[in-house]
């Protein structure tokens, strides 16, 4: 069974495709963190991600890249919602993502073009979503846990630049698909979402 999850920054799909992956015991890929690796790739090479060659000269990082904590930081996120406008980046990730979807038994991805683009063909699909303010609050609170010196106006805005972006790019731009579910997390807890997540799913395979 493959099960594709999308929606903007901070929506909650990675826990929600993280916590499906577990229910059923399928291996699970966040496609936001290969895009990150670009960014922060071509961050380090002191590169401007709006420079497509640059960006796709960064696709060859290495996967220990994949375990950096620095990936997890608005620097890395703002380059990759950059670098993931040209389209030269994204094909230059498409054969992996298809590759992670198409392994045999399944698997769950999240990301802005799953269920679009990556894996059209997944069986159950979900669109999360919840307010700016809410996802911003979320992510502003996750990173003063990790000790990350921000403020909630900054996330905001950072989150509110990155929806613009990825939301009006010409290739894969971030939308729901046809066929998605649409999940609403805004005033629902984690344990809510996750369990919601999964009816959704029952609901998508019992029509198959
Ligand atoms: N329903 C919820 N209620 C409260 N907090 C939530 C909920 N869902 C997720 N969170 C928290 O919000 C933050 C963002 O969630 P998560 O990382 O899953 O989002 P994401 O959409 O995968 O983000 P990104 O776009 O950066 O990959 C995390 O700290 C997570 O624990
Ligand atoms: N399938 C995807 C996944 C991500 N992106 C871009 O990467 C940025 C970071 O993603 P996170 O999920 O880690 O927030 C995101 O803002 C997108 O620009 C993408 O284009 N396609």
């Amino acid at each position: 069974m493959i099960i594709a999850v999308d929606g903007p920054a901070a929506s909650g799909k990675g826990t929600i495709a993280r916590a499906l992956a577990r229910h059923y015991k399928l291996p699970h890929l966040d496609t936001g963190l290969l895009y990150r690796a670009v960014g922060q790739t071509v961050l380090d090479r002191g590169g401007d991600p709006a420079n497509a060659l640059e960006a796709l000269a960064a696709c060859d990082f290495t996967d220990d890249l994949l375990l950096d904590p620095r990936l997890k930081l608005a620097a890395a996120g703002n380059a990759a919602s950059v670098v993931s406008a040209h389209p030269a980046v994204r094909q230059a990730l498409i054969e992996r993502q298809c590759a992670f979807a198409a392994q045999p038994g399944g698997a769950v991805l999240d990301g802005r073009d799953i269920g679009t683009v990556i894996a059209p063909q997944a069986d159950a699909k979900i669109f999360v979503r919840a307010t700016s303010a809410i996802r911003a609050r979320r992510r502003y609170e996750e990173l003063v846990r990790a000790g990350v010196a921000t403020s909630f106006d900054k996330v905001l805005t950072d989150i509110k630049a990155r929806d613009l972006r990825d939301s009006t790019r010409a290739t894969a731009p971030l939308r729901q698909a046809q066929d998605a579910a649409l999940l609403d997390t805004s005033y629902m807890s984690i344990e809510t979402a996750i369990s919601r997540a999964i009816t959704l799913v029952e609901s998508a395979r019992a029509r198959v």
